[in-house]
């Protein structure tokens, strides 16, 4: 039986990281994949979906391009040529990944991988390599990094609904849509798919969409979105979907029936976990995900768990920063170190919204506030009279001056964010910003020109209601 220093089930963003930076500091490594190289994001995720993103928002360049002075004409956009693109471009990335591992000394294998007492890990055939045969292989220690997998709602006529992984290979695009769920994964396709000409409808529990982000932010893309088109189909749930001979019809909560050709359930991700044996090996689980330690230990202290398994942070960089520090932390302990907690976050809408550090609702918990705010029409916007506006915020701590948080929605935030992330982190202060002279004209330069606080906002009284429901 093969036995290895290191284990890795799962090459996606977190394990690909981990066996490498393992076997780089001398480890016996080895990782299995069951379906793509790369896992979620280079594959169904990140990286096709920001090239979606990409074809829908040239439309916009081209509509906006005569009022430039160039002479246009759009014949229309051709999905299929789209998606052999992406997959060409994906098909290199998987390559990219696995010469990656074979260049640091990871053995790699395929297949479905399963734990068995005492550290024995049993790899069966998956479809990336059916003919394969099935291994038994043992490791000192195992890392659990297999990712996490669309949710379902349970309604009648769910299965007739698309998730996120199958928008990827839509043979056609869906002429009218209805999107369920107005989190990240609902807002990016309802923008893509609006951009790109579909008629799109987003059905959500809430008030305003992306729970957990700054209000004003929600506010504002509550906005965009009517002034998109996209129909907003609040405060509702969805009851059934009954496939006709015209498509699928969508029951609402509110009696309303959707007549349309797809359904997209955006509803949340859940742990992958349910192949891998966790039972037998003794693994403890909370909520559906692999309950760690601060170190990524799980209940048995030889096997690690990092990324979406544990349902924590649920983004490409962390995994990949869990899946680095843990590498380290076993086999070369001067590793370097992560500030998890100003994690900067993006929502690919057009235009896009990001996000670093606390929200107002957040930071008044704890903080006095002064709240600094602006509000223009982007240059670009001008000439072509395209309507909707650039919002930004600064959330400062009114006592010390440091910079809390960072909230902007608009073309490139996430761009400009990522930059103000290192100002959060390092917690600069407001001082510093206004000490630093603008680059102009950009919309960036908005950020270190607030001088004047909108509102200042006292410390709240603590409350025991988080004032909406989840
Ligand atoms: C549509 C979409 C868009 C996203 N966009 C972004 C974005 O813009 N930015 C961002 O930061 N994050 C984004 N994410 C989230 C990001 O993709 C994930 O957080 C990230 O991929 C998690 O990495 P991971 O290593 O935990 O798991 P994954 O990347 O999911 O990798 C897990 C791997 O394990 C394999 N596997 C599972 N079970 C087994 C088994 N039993 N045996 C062998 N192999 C197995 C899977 O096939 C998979 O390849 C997006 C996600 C989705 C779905
Ligand atoms: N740009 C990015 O970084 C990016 C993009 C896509 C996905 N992701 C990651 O993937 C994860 C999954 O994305 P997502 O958009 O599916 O999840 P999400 O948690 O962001 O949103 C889920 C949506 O489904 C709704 N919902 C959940 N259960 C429901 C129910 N029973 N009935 C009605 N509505 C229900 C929620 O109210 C919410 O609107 C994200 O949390 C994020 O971590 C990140």
């Amino acid at each position: 039986m093969q036995e290895f220093d290191l284990f890795v089930i799962g090459a996606g963003s977190g394990g690909v990281r981990c066996a490498r930076i393992a076997a780089q500091n001398g480890a016996n490594v080895a990782i299995v994949e069951r379906q793509h190289w790369g896992g979620t994001c280079v594959n169904l995720g990140c990286v096709p979906k920001k090239l979606m993103v990409y074809a829908s928002e040239m439309g916009q360049s081209l509509k906006d391009a005569p009022s430039y002075g160039w002479d246009v004409h759009i014949n229309g956009h051709d999905w299929a040529h789209f998606i052999e693109a992406k997959d060409k471009e994906i098909a290199r990335l998987n390559g990219v990944y696995v010469s990656l591992l074979k260049r640091a000394g990871v053995t790699s294998f395929t297949g479905n991988a399963r734990l068995k007492a005492g550290n024995i890990i049993e790899i069966t055939p998956s479809p990336l390599e059916p003919d394969a045969p099935t291994l038994i292989v043992k490791a000192k220690k195992i890392v659990l990094a297999t990712g996490s997998t669309p949710v379902r709602l349970d309604i009648p006529g769910a299965e007739h609904a698309l998730v996120s992984d199958d928008v990827f290979s839509l043979k056609e695009r869906p002429q009218h849509i209805a999107i369920i769920g107005s989190g990240y994964i609902g807002l990016e396709f309802a923008s893509i798919f609006n951009n790109l000409g579909s008629d799109v409808e987003l059905v959500y529990r809430q008030n305003l969409p992306l729970r957990g982000f700054d209000t004003d932010l929600r506010e504002h893309m509550h906005a965009l979105i009517d002034m998109k088109g996209i129909v907003q189909h609040v405060e509702t749930t969805p009851k059934k979907i009954e496939k006709t001979d015209a498509g699928l019809e969508l029951t609402l909560s509110t009696g309303k029936v959707l007549k349309v050709d797809a359904v997209l359930m955006a509803t949340g991700r859940r742990p992958a976990i349910d192949e891998l044996g966790l039972e037998e090996a003794g693994i403890e689980t909370d909520k559906g995900a692999v309950k760690t330690d601060s170190s990524f230990a799980t209940s048995v202290p030889s096997i690690y768990a990092i990324g979406d398994i544990t349902n924590q942070y649920n983004l490409t960089p962390t995994a990949i920063a869990e899946g680095h520090l843990l590498a380290e932390a076993l086999f070369n302990p001067q590793g370097r170190d992560w500030s998890f907690e100003t994690t900067p976050k993006a929502v690919f809408f057009s235009p896009p919204m990001a996000s670093v550090g606390l929200t107002e609702q957040e930071a008044v918990k704890q903080h006095d506030l002064e709240i600094y705010s602006s509000q223009f029409t982007p240059m670009a916007q001008t000439l072509p009279g395209r309507p909707g506006k650039t919002f930004m915020k600064l959330i400062v701590d009114a006592r010390s001056g440091v910079l809390l948080g960072a909230h902007m929605i608009g073309p490139d935030a996430p761009e400009i964010i990522q930059m103000l992330a290192i100002a959060v982190t390092a917690s600069l202060t407001k001082a510093e910003l206004d000490r630093t002279l603008s680059l102009h004209p950009t919309s960036a330069e908005e950020f270190v020109t607030m001088r004047t606080p909108d509102r200042k906002v006292p410390r709240a009284k603590a409350s025991t209601s988080s004032g909406e429901a989840p």
